[in-house]
């Protein structure tokens, strides 16, 4: 069973990982990535897609045009956990070479 951050390690990770925050009424990590045009937003969510399966952990995300809004939790967990750090990290990676 995998476990939740402590505080320290979950500083630390979100100090690496710009623009994730907390979420206020729940434990997990949230960002809303903006890109040029829709095409570009849907090209990183199918890419980001793939990945997550294989990594078999899912964000909860939506779309709107250019805009793709994710939080990111670990429901096994109930929190933020080294699952969620490693999905993120994907993400802005995978948004970094998309812009
Ligand atoms: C059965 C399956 O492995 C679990 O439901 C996985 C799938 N993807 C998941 N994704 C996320 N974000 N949190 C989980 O706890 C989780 N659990």
């Amino acid at each position: 069973m995998i476990e939740r951050l402590s505080q320290t390690r979950r500083r630390e990770a979100l100090a690496g990982l710009p623009g994730w925050q907390d979420v206020a009424d729940r434990d997990a990590i949230a960002k809303t990535f903006t890109f040029p045009d829709f095409n570009a937003a849907f090209g990183f969510m199918t890419r980001v897609a793939l990945v997550a399966e294989k990594l078999d952990h899912h964000p909860e995300w939506s779309n709107v045009y250019r805009t793709v809004a994710v939080t990111l939790a670990t429901h096994d967990a109930g929190g933020v956990t080294e699952r969620d750090v490693a999905l993120a990290t994907a993400m802005d990676q995978i948004a970094g070479a998309a812009a």
